[in-house]
């Protein structure tokens, strides 16, 4: 799958714009962002629901834009509040969407799997809303899909749901499908995707692969102690590659580059201070997350 300088404006806004990247076979690739960052209108173009006002895309070689019958054949698509038709029951729901292709998977297995097996004759109003969210999900899989769409997969499920939707997700790489995944979870994202897009303001502000963008952030490391003495926290704000040092309930917290912490061991043997309890941890992605946002997050596109 190929996004290139993909554009979409609705009125005067710009909410996508320039937004390229490019998707591998087999690959889980999510789509991280603040609400509004355009995370929706780039899949959404992608899946040929909305068209583009510049760019170009290509799924498996099918234009989404010109061709919407040959690219819902492979496509498969989770969207963010998916509604049917309220009287519509679990099992005729899934009856319905199988007879649109030619390979359907035996649908029985996937709703028992997504834990819908006892909610065959409820009606869509009926379920609850994890409940229409799982049906979603086992409605964009159905027609067995080269290339899955899943926007804000796991809202709204239960801790359970979450790992079995999981578990579907990488069975799906295994079997070669591309996965292209919208989710606000962190954990999700860290779990499941090969790579990343971060996109803030309709612009891709950084595409890597998890530990990637953990490793670019200004905090990849958090280094925390209890000193034996007063600390200079200026003096150690000033040592190499730390990027913010705060006291934090008795501990003081400093974040930074890989190198910061030796720097920081360095700093506090010249004050004379020993750090007891000390702990060096890998930043996580949400640190890298809010340092690559936190910043752009408020810039409009001119
Ligand atoms: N149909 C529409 N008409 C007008 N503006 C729209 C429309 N759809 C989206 N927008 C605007 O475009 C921008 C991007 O919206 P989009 O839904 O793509 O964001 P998102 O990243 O998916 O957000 P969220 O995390 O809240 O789902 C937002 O400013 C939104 O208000």
């Amino acid at each position: 799958m190929r996004v290139d300088g993909l554009l979409k404006r609705y009125g005067e806004k710009v909410a996508v714009r320039d937004v390229s990247f490019e998707v591998g076979e087999g690959e889980v690739f999510g789509i991280l962002g603040p609400n509004g960052a355009g995370k929706t209108t780039t899949v959404e173009s992608i899946a040929g629901l909305r068209v583009g006002d510049g760019g170009a895309i290509r799924v498996l070689g099918i234009d989404p834009w010109a061709d919407r019958p040959a690219l819902t054949r492979v496509l498969g698509v989770q969207l963010q509040e998916s509604r049917l038709q309220p009287k519509i029951t679990v099992d005729e729901a899934l009856t319905l969407w199988s007879s649109f292709y030619d390979d359907p998977v035996p649908w029985r297995g996937l709703v028992d799997r997504l834990g819908l097996g006892a909610q065959g004759g409820t009606r869509f109003a009926d379920l609850s809303g994890g409940q229409q969210q799982r049906l979603s999900i086992a409605l964009a899989l159905v027609g067995r899909p080269r290339v899955a769409i899943l926007d804000e997969l796991s809202t709204g499920l239960d801790p359970q749901a979450r790992r079995q939707v999981w578990e579907i997700v990488r069975e799906l790489r295994a079997d070669g499908v591309t996965v292209l995944l919208v989710t606000h979870s962190m954990e999700e994202a860290q779990q499941l995707c090969d790579r990343i897009a971060i996109i803030d303001g309709g612009r891709i502000r950084a595409l890597d692969t998890p530990e990637g963008l953990i490793r670019g952030a200004t905090a990849a490391t958090v280094t925390t102690f209890t000193a034996s003495a007063a600390v200079d926290l200026e003096d150690l704000r000033a040592a190499a590659g730390v990027s913010s040092v705060r006291a934090d309930a008795g501990r003081i917290v400093v974040e930074g580059a890989d190198g910061a912490a030796l720097a920081v061991l360095d700093r506090l043997r010249q004050q004379r201070v020993t750090p007891s309890g000390l702990r060096i941890v890998d930043g996580s992605l949400d640190t890298a997350y809010l340092d690559l946002t936190s910043t752009t997050s408020e810039e409009q596109p001119a």
